[in-house]
């Protein structure tokens, strides 16, 4: 096995669930390193629209943190919604940045949102706001997630991102060792 100086890994959010993701994803591909967390800028809207724009939100987010604080990887993740004929859908992204400048990028799981929340959201209210008045309740977006509801707790928003944590760690890992 090849043998690496420990990194540190810089996350652009203080987003429980985002943090978790990233904590579970290193753990259970056994890869060891330090977690750093800042609150790195999107540099898109806070509500995402469309897949290039929240792709575009988590890139900027995993270079910002990189440039923040003093780490060797850096990681952004993003929630936004999209539209696919008349329904609108959650989307979720995520990228990996190193300090070389490498850069990789993961979409997560879509699933439909309330028709109802269409023209909100389009407007450019936020999802998260929007599922707390939904439900009645406080802090979704740092707790199970508008996945987690709609799935009825089947999925939860850090699992979700868990995954594209693990899609971005994975296509680093086989970058790295597969370097000449
Ligand atoms: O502090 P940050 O990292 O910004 O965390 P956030 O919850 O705001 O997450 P995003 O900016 O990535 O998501 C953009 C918006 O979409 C909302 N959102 C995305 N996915 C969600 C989910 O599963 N449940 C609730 N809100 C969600 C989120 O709360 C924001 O209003
Ligand atoms: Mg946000």
């Amino acid at each position: 096995m090849e043998v690496r100086n420990l990194e540190t890994f810089i996350i652009g959010s203080n987003n429980p669930t985002k943090i978790r993701a990233l904590k579970n994803a290193l753990s259970s591909l056994q890869i060891e390193g330090n977690v750093l967390t800042v609150n790195a800028p999107s540099g898109v809207k806070a509500q995402p629209i469309g897949d290039e724009e929240t792709a575009k939100g988590a890139i900027n987010r995993a270079k910002n943190a990189l440039v923040l604080n003093n780490g060797t990887i850096g990681i952004g993740l993003e929630g936004g919604v999209v539209m696919m004929n008349e329904t609108i859908y959650l989307c979720n992204w995520g990228a990996l940045v190193t300090k070389n400048g490498e850069e990789f990028s993961a979409s997560g799981a879509k699933i439909p949102l309330p028709i109802e929340f269409k023209d909100q959201l389009l407007a450019g209210k936020e999802l998260g706001d929007l599922m707390d008045q939904y439900c009645s309740k406080e802090g979704i977006r740092k707790k199970e997630g508008a996945i987690g509801i709609f799935t009825d707790g089947a999925m939860n928003r850090a699992a979700m991102f868990e995954h594209v944590v693990k899609l971005l760690l994975g296509q680093w890992q086989y970058v790295m060792k597969n370097k000449k």
